[in-house]
């Protein structure tokens, strides 16, 4: 009997009962785990939808919200869309929500803060006690953790109230950190019967999505919450084991649940073709035994893997697999770059395709810069994104309105007050403009200035406000250090220093890099990271493979494809049955392939092209066909 359109509907009971676990009136807990493509997400949004229409109206008049809680803010965005922005919808990260619940706590996380802090002192000051030398590097780092956090401590009784970005670095005197954040709301959910009652009241039902890689301390204090709490309250779990790629998510998920949860789960694979999807079961294998089934109308789809030398010319190579597949896969959208995505390992490998590795270099490894560089928050950088950039546009199209406009919106100088007590406006106004056009000046025939350039006449004419960072950074070239504002940094001198200096080095770029970063940071952009399209899916997917170039330590594509041996601590974890960097390897390999709907080449850079291909032949994941050293 051939299979028949009936048969893509084999999962439709799954949202039934994820829809009956929402009753305020009977809460039940569930744990939906399903494979990559499976629709988990589409799952929530429809629960969601149909709760709306039964219980909505009950929970906007108590005004209650259902909570779900995404892994990234694009997630978000995209459930609230979804969503169609009903209020009785709270979408957030994990660190949003988690600030949402405390931030009004001031006295109690007085305490915790305290607490820690000394705790972490005391463990400081006893491993110094015990170093052998004192003038050693990590001897020297612990002294200065340890001024810094005795500063914090007796800071802490001036704080009013704390600060905390969700989405940034938080560095000034008064914020916490992301690892606090967590950390309180965890302990507050688990420990206080007062938080528990307070967050049931205000959000009966809490829905975590991507749970595999949700931190574990919060996973577990949700646990708790939901045991204390079951006749009201009602926790759902949407993830996939398999796709668990941070060291922060829950090892085990769901292994030993509560007996009264409902582990409803799902065979389909709705995003990719046929022969994409045999591959990322086998890639499965061995792992757990969830295999998935495609959509009957799905056509068979390409699978490739490319290997190459390390040492061969990457743009090219990448440039040949792109018409290698176009002809494989009968789709020339595979020679237009805005169509396929291409998947690296880690950020370096884009900024040195794309041009901007000179000024992301120097910022990513200042620690407390690396978030929101790689998010877009970077505040100091932003001045040239979100201002520069778009006046140089502008300038480049001779759009003098739009120049009007940017500035005007942008520039201290145009404050209210200010040009109300200007005593001769016009000539006020026309002194802005030159300063314009003295700062446009610097892109005059083609010229590409250096941010450092760009940051002088900034703060020569006073036409946009300097971030601390920057104005610290140019101050400290042109040893003149008097107006700046060290204060906005926060007092742990380590990594103010460290600031500064990534600053230094950022700043003799060209601007034509922030152009590139601008690019890579956007939705358009040809280039994604293996970790970063969790959730995502593409019709044509590139996944470049290539250890040297990634410099993490968590992934090792080279042990996986057996390249490179087994460290003795890989050995030691094996024996005693740990989770081994080629596990984590596995599941990322399983993220990125899982992408492709339709097409998807793997390039593998290697030192030992044979026996990559050996490998990829004796796991069964390729036929030999489908491997080409190129
Ligand atoms: N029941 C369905 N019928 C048709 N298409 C579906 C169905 N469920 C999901 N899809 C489609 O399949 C694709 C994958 O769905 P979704 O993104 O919800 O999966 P997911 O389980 O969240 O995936 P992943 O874990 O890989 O992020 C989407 O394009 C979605 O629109």
């Amino acid at each position: 009997m051939g299979a028949s359109l009936k048969d893509n509907n084999i999962d439709d009971s799954v949202d039934i009962q994820i829809s009956e676990c929402l009753n305020p009136h009977n809460p039940k807990s569930f744990f939906l785990f399903a494979g990559a493509g499976s629709g988990k997400t589409k799952s929530l949004v429809q629960a969601l939808m149909r709760f709306k229409d039964s219980f909505g109206y009950g929970f906007a008049l108590k005004s209650q919200k259902i909570a779900i809680i995404t892994y990234t803010n694009t997630a978000a965005d995209e459930i609230t869309q979804r969503l169609k922005f009903d209020p009785i919808f709270n979408v957030s990260t994990i660190h949003s929500f988690a600030w949402e619940l405390i931030k009004s706590l001031t006295s109690d996380i007085k305490i915790y803060v305290e607490g820690q802090l000394k705790e972490d002192l005391e463990e400081l000051n006893d491993a110094q006690t015990k170093s052998k030398d004192l003038n050693n590097k990590t001897s020297i780092q612990r002294a200065k953790k340890i001024v810094s956090k005795e500063r914090r401590l007796k800071n802490l009784p001036e704080i009013t109230q704390f600060t905390y970005n969700p989405n940034g670095d938080n560095i000034k005197k008064d914020s916490l950190n992301h690892t606090e954040v967590i950390g309180i709301t965890a302990h507050f959910m688990e420990n206080e019967p007062l938080m528990q009652d307070i967050i049931v009241a205000r959000f009966p039902i809490i829905l975590v999505d991507e749970s595999q890689d949700t931190k574990k301390e919060l996973i577990k204090a949700l646990f708790s919450l939901q045991n204390n709490k079951k006749a009201v309250f009602s926790l759902g779990l949407f993830g996939d084991t398999m796709q668990r790629i941070y060291a922060d998510g829950q090892p085990n998920l769901g292994l030993s649940l509560p007996k009264d949860w409902l582990l409803p789960s799902k065979q389909m694979n709705h995003r990719s073709d046929k022969r994409i999807i045999k591959l990322i079961n086998d890639i499965r294998k061995g792992v757990d035994k969830q295999e998935q089934l495609p959509r009957v109308e799905k056509a068979d789809g390409v699978v490739k893997l490319f290997i190459s030398s390390r040492d061969k010319d990457k743009t090219s190579a990448e440039e040949l697999v792109a018409e290698k597949m176009s002809v494989l896969s009968k789709d020339k959208n595979w020679l237009n770059a805005d169509e396929v995505k291409i998947l690296i390992l880690e950020h370096h490998m884009a900024a040195k395709r794309m041009g901007f590795l000179d000024l992301f270099q120097p910022l990513y490894n200042a620690d407390k810069l690396k978030t929101s560089l790689l998010d877009g928050s970077l505040s100091a950088l932003n001045i040239f994104r979100k201002i520069i950039l778009p006046l140089v546009d502008a300038n480049n199209t001779n759009d003098k309105f739009a120049i009007a406009r940017i500035v005007k919106l942008n520039s201290p100088l145009f404050d209210k007050k200010r040009i109300e007590s200007t005593k001769n406006q016009l000539e006020y106004i026309s002194t802005i403009n030159n300063h314009v056009e003295k700062l446009l000046k610097l892109w005059e025939d083609e010229a590409d200035p250096l941010l450092m350039n760009i940051v002088e006449v900034i703060k020569e004419t006073n036409l946009f406000s300097l971030p601390g960072d920057l104005k610290i950074s140019v101050s400290k070239e042109s040893e003149d250090r008097d107006d700046t504002d060290e204060e906005e940094i926060d007092d742990n001198s380590q990594s103010s220093v460290e600031i500064i200096e990534a600053w230094e080095a950022a700043l003799q770029t060209p601007f034509s890099q922030v152009f590139n970063y601008n690019e890579y940071l956007s939705e358009k952009s040809r280039f994604a990271t293996h970790q970063g399209v969790k959730g995502l899916e593409f019709p044509r997917v590139m996944v470049i493979i290539d250890d040297e170039e990634a410099k993490g330590f968590m992934f090792s594509y080279d042990k996986l494809f057996g390249s490179k041996g087994f460290s003795a601590t890989d050995i030691k974890n094996l024996q005693e049955g740990k989770e081994t960097g080629i596990d984590r390897t596995r599941r990322l390999f399983y993220v990125a392939c899982s992408r492709a709907e339709k097409s998807l080449a793997i390039v593998a850079y290697t030192n030992h092209p044979e026996t990559v291909k050996a490998n990829a032949l004796a796991y069964g994941w390729f036929e030999e066909s489908e491997i080409e050293i190129i």
